[in-house]
């Protein structure tokens, strides 16, 4: 890594000034190759399959050891990656663990959509695993960095959340002048709709209810969004508010959705929340949730505050109640 710092610190706690550098400079990076696309190789080719049995990309393992290789003399102890079976130990006298998803949204690399890189930092335990499996509650620091038209950096140190936007010329990250804030009002619900014949109840009856527009329970139209690409849903909803549902569903492996805790829930979750937003597992604050396993999933619902409570107000619901409510609908009126 260059001895520059690749993102403007000043606002950056200075103990994390080398990690955020770190991964600043892997992010640049990847946000020149990903924009080379078929020029730089075949990134979106299958490579194998991590241990969940979910499909790798070129890309995703070319991310992951950019940034272990980076986070080396960083005061990384302990790296948690979505692409390893096990906690790398990387600076043994570190006093951070970092987890990260390297790449998200790999199903888009081919299509040139926005894909990202997701991470959270807590303090480091003297067991690598057993540093990640507490709650989100034990973040100090998480973001994403979405390589889209711009490549942005968004994170939070758990004093409200901030941007920055890399210029490509001077290779730097700047900091924006406003923060991102959920707005308390919005209308795009964001959902992958082909599994709606999977979903529990509760969230069939929250999207049939926007789905009913202005003739249902809610009293207005709501547009529907799905990138397939969670930094890019997240980015959407920070500037424009709405709500995203990855919920579980009866598919087999899908009981706790597709999300994973550690490396993705957990920190949209602290970012959401600083945001002001709120991040559930329907029964449960997703920062609240403690992983069983490093590579856990997790039901994800996070977005505008009230419409994340109504999430949460639709699962409260007695199971035969609610079939009799959903039907009347009056008492859920937007
Ligand atoms: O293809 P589906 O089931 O709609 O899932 C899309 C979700 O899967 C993800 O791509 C999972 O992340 P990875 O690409 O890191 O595995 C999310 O970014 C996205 O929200
Ligand atoms: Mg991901
Ligand atoms: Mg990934």
């Amino acid at each position: 890594m260059s001895s520059e710092p690749r993102i403007e610190t000043s606002s950056i706690p200075e103990n994390l000034h080398p990690v955020l550098s770190a991964l600043a400079d892997v992010a640049a990076d990847l946000s020149r190759t990903i924009a080379l696309g078929p020029l730089a190789g075949n990134l979106g080719a299958s490579v194998g399959s991590n241990t969940d049995g979910d499909v790798q990309k070129a890309l995703d393992i070319v991310a992951d050891k950019a940034f272990a290789a980076a986070l080396r003399g960083t005061g990384v102890r302990w790296y948690a990656s979505e692409e390893r079976q096990d906690v790398a130990q990387i600076d043994a006298g570190g006093a951070w663990a970092l987890a990260i998803d390297p790449l998200d949204g790999s199903s888009n690399i081919d299509v040139n959509v926005s894909i990202g890189t997701i991470f959270s930092l807590q303090p480091a335990l003297d067991d690598g695993e057993a540093t990640f499996l507490r709650s989100g509650r034990h973040l100090v620091a998480s973001g994403y960095f979405v390589y889209g038209p711009q490549t942005s950096l968004v994170v939070t140190f758990g004093d409200g959340v901030e941007q920055f936007v890399l210029d490509r010329e001077a290779r730097l990250f700047r900091k924006t002048k406003s923060a991102p804030s959920i707005p308390s009002q919005a209308c795009e619900f964001a959902i992958n709709a082909s599994n709606y014949r999977h979903w529990a109840k509760p969230i069939r009856a929250y999207i049939d209810d926007c789905l009913a527009g202005i003739d249902g329970p809610r009293g207005k139209n709501f547009n529907m969004r799905w990138v397939a690409s969670l930094v890019a849903e997240t980015h959407r909803i920070m500037s424009r508010g709405g709500i995203f549902l990855y919920p579980g569903d009866d598919r087999a492996g899908y009981e706790q959705g597709r999300l994973r805790l550690v490396y993705e829930a957990a920190p949209i979750a602290f970012l959401v929340e600083q945001a002001g937003g709120m991040a559930t597992t329907g029964l449960l604050a997703v920062l609240d949730q403690v992983p069983e396993t490093l590579h856990a999933r997790t039901p994800l619902i996070f977005g505008t505050s009230e419409k994340v409570r109504r999430v949460i107000d639709y699962h409260a619901l007695p199971e035969l109640e609610d079939a009799a409510l959903f039907g009347n609908r009056g008492l859920f009126r937007a």
